[in-house]
């Protein structure tokens, strides 16, 4: 970045919760990158700067493992919006968004909305096992989506295999219904004494996802950012302050590198 550039401050912040291996950083990843591909348990904390038009967008990737937990409400601090995450073949993943990862949004904006996301979706629908990144469609897709046969919906194995991957055509057992998504957002809601917003009802607020194939991807994504427009609006009045920071400043605070800062 040329000497004495100015980096676009954030308008908004975004984050993204849940616990270790739903598949966030995966979400990201596929969001920002448009791929699917390796990643390792994240450390801390990460941030993605999107630009939305005119306006900075901070999407934060943290770690679900347990030993980050007490890192989740630092986050979590100031966003305004909170993407909630949970791997649809794993009940639990749902029940620890409740017990462990809502308690951290304390520190969010008033105003913050949120997301309930059931991610890996490929493994169990068999709509989100075709491509839905506009990028990666290719004309062997659409012929898969001909050929696509029912796939077989495997019963409700107690241990699914290692690696659901080599299930692929095969569908595991889904765990969790997405009435239970709708129902934990409305205890979200009751929690957030916002049961009367009725503009944010739970068929607006509650996904399935595939990172994998990108399934409901964008949606998610820019669902969030069109409904946290007013807020990044309303602060901009408010402060009517530069938006951009004097990065010369940051770097005298021992500034750190804008992309993919890990606190
Ligand atoms: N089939 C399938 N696998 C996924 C999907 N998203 C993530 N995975 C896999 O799930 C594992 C965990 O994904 P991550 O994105 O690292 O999960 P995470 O929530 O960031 O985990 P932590 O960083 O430990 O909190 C990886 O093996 C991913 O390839 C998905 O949509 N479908
Ligand atoms: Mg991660």
């Amino acid at each position: 970045m040329p000497e004495g550039s100015k980096m676009k401050k954030p308008d908004v912040k975004v984050v993204l919760l849940g616990d270790m291996n739903v598949g966030k950083t995966s979400l990201l990843h596929r969001y920002t990158e448009r791929k699917f591909k390796d990643t390792v348990s994240t450390v801390g904390g990460a941030f993605f700067l999107k630009q939305w038009g005119p306006y900075n967008i901070s999407i934060w990737d943290t770690a679900g493992r347990e030993q980050f937990h007490g890192l989740g409400s630092m986050y979590c601090r100031g966003a305004s919006a909170v993407i909630l995450t949970y791997d649809v073949t794993n009940w639990q993943s749902l029940a620890e968004l409740e017990e462990r990862f809502l308690s951290l949004t304390d520190t969010a904006n008033q105003d913050c909305i949120y997301a309930i996301v059931g991610n890996k979706a490929d493994l169990t629908d068999p709509k989100a096992q075709l491509s839905h990144d506009s990028i990666g469609v290719s004309e062997d897709q659409t012929q898969c989506e001909e050929e696509m046969t029912e796939p077989q919906i495997l019963s409700a194995c107690p241990t699914p295999p290692a690696s659901p991957e080599s299930l692929s055509g095969l569908i595991l057992h889904k765990q969790v219904a997405h009435e239970d998504a709708v129902a934990f957002y409305g205890r979200i809601l009751r929690y957030k004494g916002l049961e009367d917003k009725s503009s944010l009802p739970p068929e607006k607020m509650c996904f399935e996802t595939s990172a994998k194939t990108g399934y409901n991807v964008d949606a998610l994504f820019e669902t969030l950012f069109d409904l946290v427009l007013p807020s990044i609006l309303r602060k901009r009045n408010e402060n009517q302050e530069s938006p951009t920071v004097d990065l010369e400043v940051c770097r005298g605070a021992g500034g750190r590198r804008a992309r993919s800062t890990c606190c």
